[in-house]
């Protein structure tokens, strides 16, 4: 679904990443675990768009994403869930969620959408009317979670989900997301500080450190390597 090759992508003049090659198949569940400052949002940023990429290659269902500018990209089925999950503070939960929905695909299947999102976090219906930088860091997740999903993804993207929240909240959410993976057929590609956890629900793994690729493979490859249990799983 998604390759990304020698990707050299970074802010001015200065590349953070450096020939960075990713995949992502359909349906598949892929993460990205690395230390502060690696370059894991810029790659996220430069899928999105938001960020140029200064050479390299990033296809996605075989078309050439770096073509398409970056306000059609949500339309081709990518959601991009942000670090910080920059949910409109001063709108509902409700109005949060239709903003999501401003994709041709959105729009379509608004109804039943709302409907999913509303029976896989039923927090965001229970406060639907409250203005969402009135809740908590988990339920404001949520929203951007659920925000997210209203666009009608295939790829959705999610940048450290559980920033800020406490272990129980963000094992709620990565449950959440596991059960919502497999009932909307969604390919999740994810950033995460929590390596653990990251490595635990994904298919495949990659490590990125100071822009680079420095090892990749299945779940129970990384899980097991030596550097990632003494670096990333205090082992
Ligand atoms: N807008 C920007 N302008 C210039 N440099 C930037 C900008 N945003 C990020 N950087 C730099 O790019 C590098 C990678 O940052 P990035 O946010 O992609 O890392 P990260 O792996 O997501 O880190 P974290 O886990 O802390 O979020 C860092 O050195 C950062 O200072």
């Amino acid at each position: 679904m998604l390759e990304i090759r020698q990707l050299v992508a970074g802010y001015s003049a200065i590349p953070v990443l450096q020939h960075v090659d990713v995949t992502v198949n359909d349906g598949e569940f892929v993460s990205i675990v690395g230390p502060n400052g690696a370059g894991k949002s810029t790659l996220f940023k430069t899928i999105s768009g938001s960020v140029r990429a200064m050479s390299g290659s990033i296809r996605f269902d075989g078309r050439d994403l770096l073509a398409v500018e970056p306000w059609r990209r949500p339309h081709l089925g990518i959601a991009h869930v942000p670090e910080g999950r920059q949910v409109f503070a001063s709108m509902t939960v409700l109005e949060n969620l239709e903003m999501g929905a401003y994709t041709d695909a959105g729009r379509r299947d608004w109804s039943r959408n709302l409907e999913r999102i509303y029976e896989w976090l039923p927090v965001l219906k229970q406060r639907s009317a409250q203005l969402a930088g009135t809740l908590s860091g988990g339920e404001q997740q949520m929203v951007a979670i659920g925000r997210g999903l209203a666009s009608s993804p295939r790829l959705l993207m999610l940048d450290e989900p559980s920033m800020g929240l406490s272990p129980a909240i963000a094992d709620f959410i990565f449950d959440r997301l596991m059960d919502i993976r497999k009932e909307a057929k969604l390919t999740i590609l994810l950033v995460e500080q929590r390596v653990a956890e990251a490595l635990q629900f994904a298919d495949h793994g990659y490590v990125l450190e100071t822009g680079r690729v420095v090892l990749e493979g299945s779940n129970e490859t990384l899980q097991a390597d030596d550097r990632v249990r003494r670096a990333y799983l205090g082992m």
